[in-house]
């Protein structure tokens, strides 16, 4: 059931005796230091197809009480930079707040001031509930958020429904637009690693893609994202973020040097 919804990052500490995956040696989020990052040229550019939705679909955005979900359809695929294909099922953010950042990975000790997740999983599995209990299963693009001079047009489409999902459990209706947008232009220079899902269950069945370029948002854009969604306890949902974990001897690859 959505037993998952009574852990909190306050008490990180229950995460590995309610969920055992949590306490495993291949968790997410990590540090990449890039001096000890792999070159490995055979990385290919990761490629996206059906990304850009008609204004005609409706997607679902939903404030669960941890982010901001918006689902995805899985007509939405990975089809290039993964040795099999995957299909997207929802994208959400991490952040910090107005004080600090709140990226969940960070780079040479770095975090960014956002981060935001597009989960995809194994079309060799029927279902993504399936998928997420094996290795290869889940597949998550990730890219960090910063503040920049002018506003994203392509953060707005969720950014500007914020307000109306401000309660846990509260969800609306966002129209379809380039999912694409929300990424970098240039998906060939990435860092590549497996890992976690970095909630609870904390399931190891995640090949993760950390994309070298940063999306940049106006400084009005990330004060909405910061401070207008509520966590379960009622306050302002902030600080999402899951600490970074021990890589255990686990090599961080790079498509670029
Ligand atoms: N970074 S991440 O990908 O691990 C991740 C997080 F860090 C997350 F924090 C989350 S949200 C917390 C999990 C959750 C809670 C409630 C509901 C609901 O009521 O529908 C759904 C999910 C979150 F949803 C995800 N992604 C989810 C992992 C949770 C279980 C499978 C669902 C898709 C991927
Ligand atoms: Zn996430």
């Amino acid at each position: 059931g959505k037993g998952h919804s009574h852990w909190s990052y306050e008490d990180l500490k229950h995460w590995s005796t309610d969920y055992l995956d949590c306490g495993g040696t291949k968790q997410s989020p990590i540090n990449v230091d890039t001096a000890q990052a792999i070159f490995s040229p055979d990385l290919r550019p990761i490629q996206i197809s059906g990304y850009s939705l008609p204004a005609s679909e409706q997607l679902k955005l939903k404030n669960n009480g941890h982010t901001v979900v918006l689902e995805l359809p899985d007509s939405l695929a990975l089809t290039g930079g993964y040795a099999q294909q995957y299909r997207a099922a929802q994208l959400h953010l991490h952040w910090g707040s107005p004080s600090g950042p709140g990226s969940e990975h960070t780079i040479n000790g770095h975090r960014f001031a956002a981060e935001i997740h597009v989960v995809h999983y194994n079309t060799k599995y029927d279902s993504f509930t399936e998928a997420m209990v094996h290795p290869d299963g889940l597949a998550v693009l990730g890219a960090f958020l910063e503040v920049g001079h002018g506003e994203n047009q392509y953060y707005h489409e969720i950014l500007k429904h914020l307000f109306e999902i401000q309660e846990v459990g509260q969800e609306t209706s966002v129209p379809g637009f380039n999912i694409a947008g929300l990424l970098p232009a240039n998906l060939k220079f990435y860092f590549h690693y497996n890992g976690s899902l970095t909630t609870p269950p904390c399931y190891q069945t995640v090949k993760w893609t950390i994309f070298n370029q940063t999306m940049l948002l106006s400084h009005h854009q990330m004060s909405m994202l910061v401070s207008t969604l509520r966590s379960p306890n009622d306050e302002i949902l902030q600080n999402n973020y899951r600490p970074v974990q021990n890589l255990h001897g686990r090599r961080v690859l790079a498509s670029f040097q």
